[in-house]
């Protein structure tokens, strides 16, 4: 049994979240906690709201409440809604939790006794009428180079130019408009990722099953131009982690905070430590994940990330870990995404742009999104959300390949035979060459999952349950039925029981389906198979079972056009 653990990017808290959000991290994560509960590993599982930042103080400003009572309620929502769509963490913590405040504190403190912060006095815009500083993007002007009024302080969005907020003319807050702006001093600390550039180079370079897409942009970072920056690691908000060398006060930092990057991938450890305090166990049971002094040498750690997170989970947060001198655990895989695209755009939040997770479950059961959005995962390159694909795809291969199955054989056993599993009738040519298939097939998926391929595994697993459709429609056991009524028997008990192996393979892709089928089977046996021929015996003749409801529903043409005509404008 291996010990495996994961952690999905923790999704922002100022809205819920998009398809693009959800494939992009929380939903290939949980495919893979799911396998290798399966399997028998055992696993920690680890999301949380990312809850810090400016962008969460606009939303909250927005929304009319205080920034906690904000964090509080979106949090709830999301937990919900991951909830819905199935995503089995063990614990959703919150950034803002003491935990990750102490955790955070301890790292900056730690960083800070090897040498490897710096305090930098900077000049910055602070906005009077706002009474605050201003970050780069929450300032807008006259783009000096195309003349677009609404270029913003860290780069014009018409001609792409990189800017300083000082580049701008006419410079105005984002917030309240107000041009009353001035330059003040302030002092941040950066991290010295630079002094640690040799070490994250041979780090990375020892990695060489990483996916091309996580090794080539840590790679473009730590090379291009004049190699990996030093990163300011704070900023003059008042929602964050206050700043503090550890438990002490920082001079100079008074009533300044850690930049939300610090914070977050910290909170991967401080979500487990909250998850043992919230289950009332000591430290050891958390630390057994994080700390290779206290167990974790022989933890697997999985992250799953969009591509826009891999610079900070390759280079800055293995930064944090290395710089503390502490043996905390590194991570051993990282599984980036590129990115889904909707119906010929982008997905956007700030826009409302594409379908948002609530929606989706408005219109559809969490399988259906599931199924679609992990077969056609942004993997190799972006991929795109078309209604036109998503109906094809579920009518296919949930409603006429597996879902038909299900039906078919439940039905027409009850109608001959009864809801209980027939006996009589041996197995011969027809079902040893299924179970040779079949075991092949199990073979090819689970090696495409133990590679983390997500769209080949979901291929391997079609294919799979296209072959006992294509078993069936040969042995034709409604035609043999009328002569050979044992032998139609037999390959009606064997169906049945691949009901069973189907539910147990497809459970991380599609758990709810599964579910029902593995209770519509009426059997707990949720047995991972090692042995096909045996698995598919786990159901002895006399075993009953019960029709289940239509597993999977088609998507009509109409049903289409609406979905596609109310999904394409913006969200309110
Ligand atoms: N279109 C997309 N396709 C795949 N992954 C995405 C996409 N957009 C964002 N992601 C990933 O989703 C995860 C959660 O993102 P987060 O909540 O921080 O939102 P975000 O990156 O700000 O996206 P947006 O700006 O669209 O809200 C991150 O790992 C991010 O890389
Ligand atoms: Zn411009």
């Amino acid at each position: 049994m291996a010990r495996i653990l994961i952690t999905s990017a923790i999704p922002y808290i100022n809205g819920i979240k998009h398809l693009g959000n959800l494939v992009g991290s929380q939903l290939p994560a949980d495919l893979f906690a799911r396998y290798h509960r399966a399997r028998g590993d055992e696993v920690m599982f680890i999301c949380a709201t990312d809850e810090h930042g400016t962008p969460a103080e606009l939303a909250a400003a927005k929304a009319g409440k205080p920034i906690a009572e904000f964090c509080a309620e979106m949090h709830g929502v999301q937990a919900d809604i991951a909830d819905q769509f199935g995503l089995s963490f063990d614990h959703f913590g919150r950034s803002s939790s003491p935990q990750n405040r102490a955790l955070t504190q301890h790292f900056a403190g730690r960083l800070a006794d090897a040498g490897l912060i710096e305090e930098v006095n900077e000049k910055q815009v602070y906005s009077n009428a706002d009474g605050r500083f201003l970050p780069d993007r929450y300032i807008e002007g006259t783009c000096p180079n195309c003349g677009y009024d609404k270029a913003r302080g860290d780069q014009c969005e018409n001609c792409t130019k990189q800017l300083d907020p000082t580049d701008l003319i006419d410079p105005r807050s984002a917030i309240s408009g107000s041009s009353d702006l001035e330059v003040r001093e302030t002092k941040h600390l950066y991290l010295r990722q630079s002094k640690l550039k040799d070490e994250l180079d041979t780090w990375i370079n020892s990695k060489s099953d990483w996916p091309i897409l996580t090794t080539s942009i840590a790679k473009k970072w730590l090379h291009d131009g004049d190699g990996l920056q030093d990163r300011g690691i704070t900023r003059d908000l008042d929602w964050g982690v206050p700043v503090k060398r550890g438990n002490a006060d920082w001079p100079g930092m008074e009533g300044k905070v850690f930049y939300v990057w610090f914070d977050a991938p910290i909170e991967y450890i401080a979500a487990t430590k909250e998850w043992a305090d919230a289950k009332g166990l000591d430290d050891e049971a958390w630390q057994r994940w994080w700390r290779t002094d206290k167990g974790a040498e022989d933890v697997r750690y999985l992250q799953f990330m969009g591509k826009d997170n891999v610079p900070f989970h390759t280079l800055s947060f293995p930064a944090t870990i290395l710089g503390s001198g502490e043996p905390w655990k590194l991570v051993d895989y990282i599984k980036s995404f590129n990115y889904l695209n909707y119906d010929g755009g982008q997905f956007s939040t700030s826009q409302g742009r594409g379908i948002f997770m609530d929606q989706a479950l408005d219109i559809l059961p969490a399988d259906y999104w599931r199924w679609w959005l992990l077969s056609h995962a942004p993997e190799n390159s972006d991929s795109e959300f078309t209604w036109e694909n998503f109906q094809t795809s579920v009518n296919k291969d949930l409603a006429d390949v597996l879902g038909n199955f299900v039906s078919r054989v439940t039905k027409f056993c009850r109608s001959k035979f009864g809801e209980v599993v027939p006996e009589g009738g041996t197995y011969g040519p027809a079902e040893t060459a299924l179970i040779d298939t079949l075991t092949q097939g199990l073979k090819t998926y689970q090696d495409c999952m133990d590679r983390m391929e997500v769209r080949k595994a979901s291929t391997a697993l079609r294919a799979i349950w296209v072959a006992g459709n294509e078993y069936l429609q040969a042995a034709a056991p409604w035609a043999v039925f009328k002569e050979d009524p044992d032998t139609a028997a037999a390959q009606i008990r064997l169906s049945l029981n691949l009901i069973r192996f189907y539910a147990v393979l497809s459970a991380p892709f599609i758990p709810t389906a599964s579910a029902k089928m593995l209770s519509a089977i009426n059997t707990l046996d949720m047995e991972w198979p090692t042995d096909v021929a045996a698995a598919l015996e786990a159901l002895p003749a006399g075993h009953e079972f019960a029709v289940p409801d239509v597993l999977f529903a088609k998507i009509s043409d109409e049903d289409r056009e609406t979905w596609q005509a109310r999904f394409s404008g913006v969200r309110d």
